[in-house]
């Protein structure tokens, strides 16, 4: 199997709170980003102090109750399924700030980490302040949830977007890497692909490969894994039948989403 590929590795961290994944410096090849997926029975707390990094709190599935200091956030998440495609509540915690959060009913929660030393305010990032964008043509289409996009001044080093593809399409597509601190050209953002299928038995190809094809690995990835993104070209392509969806984590030493599409494959952008 890919070492840029992991799947769900369930651990009860304390009763009613798993962990199902835990992407860090440590056990990665990432500097930048750390990524967590964790998984809370009604009333399970899972609590943090961040270091020299901030945090994206993604309610994914269910609802729950973020604290942040003597902040309070309530009930937060729109659904059951992110297969519903509509936006859901975040919370953007700075660095050296503690949180907790609280399954209300049984949630599934995405924690994205970055690097971060100006401690900045915290922010619920509503539901119905999400940005939606549609993409590409033909059978290149997707649409995007922008939660946390370079846009917004919110947070120093993280970039948060979920990602919708169609039955039969292509996103991340034509194949685009951002692997470089070369602005305005491109920059150097590290990332991770959190994915989900519907109906859960589906699957995507994803490929991530670099320019001298010194890294080359096509993955076939399924519901719940994740797939990280060091460099390279990270194209994903979604069988007939099946709506695939992922949430991107991204940064790096600056906060811009500049990519560089592969030349090779750039005229598909002519049609
Ligand atoms: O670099 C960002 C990621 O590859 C995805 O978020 C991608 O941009 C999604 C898309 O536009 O197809």
């Amino acid at each position: 199997m890919s070492h840029l590929l992991r799947k769900p590795n369930k651990k009860e961290i304390e009763k009613g709170v798993i962990v199902v994944h835990e992407v860090t410096s440590e056990n990665s090849p990432l500097e930048y980003v750390g990524f967590k997926v964790i998984d809370l029975d009604p009333n399970a707390k899972y609590s943090e102090l961040l270091g020299n990094q901030e945090c994206c709190i993604v309610a994914l599935t269910g609802k729950i109750n973020v604290s942040v200091g003597d902040e309070n956030f309530k009930n937060l998440g729109t659904r059951e399924s992110v297969f519903e495609k509509i936006p859901t509540d975040s919370v953007y915690v700075s660095n050296q700030r503690h949180f907790e959060v609280e399954g209300v009913t049984k949630a599934r929660v995405a924690l994205c980490y970055s690097p971060s030393e100006r401690q900045l305010p915290t922010k619920w990032i509503k539901a119905e302040n999400v940005g939606i964008e549609h993409r590409g043509i033909l059978n290149n289409k997707r649409f995007v949830h922008n939660i946390l996009p370079d846009s917004d001044p919110s947070a120093n080093s993280l970039l948060v977007v979920e990602v919708f593809t169609e039955s039969g399409n292509w996103s991340s597509y034509p194949p685009h890497k951002h692997d470089r601190d070369n602005l305005p050209n491109e920059s150097l953002l590290e990332e991770t692909y959190y994915h989900e299928m519907d109906p859960p038995q589906g699957f995507v190809f994803q490929r991530v490969y670099t320019d001298d094809r010194s890294l080359d690995e096509t993955m076939t990835v399924e519901n719940g894994d994740v797939v990280i993104v060091p460099k390279g070209y990270h194209p994903v392509g979604v069988p007939d039948g099946y709506t695939s969806y992922y949430l991107n984590v991204m940064a790096g030493p600056k906060r811009i989403w500049k990519f560089y599409n592969d030349p090779d494959h750039e005229w598909i952008l002519k049609r």
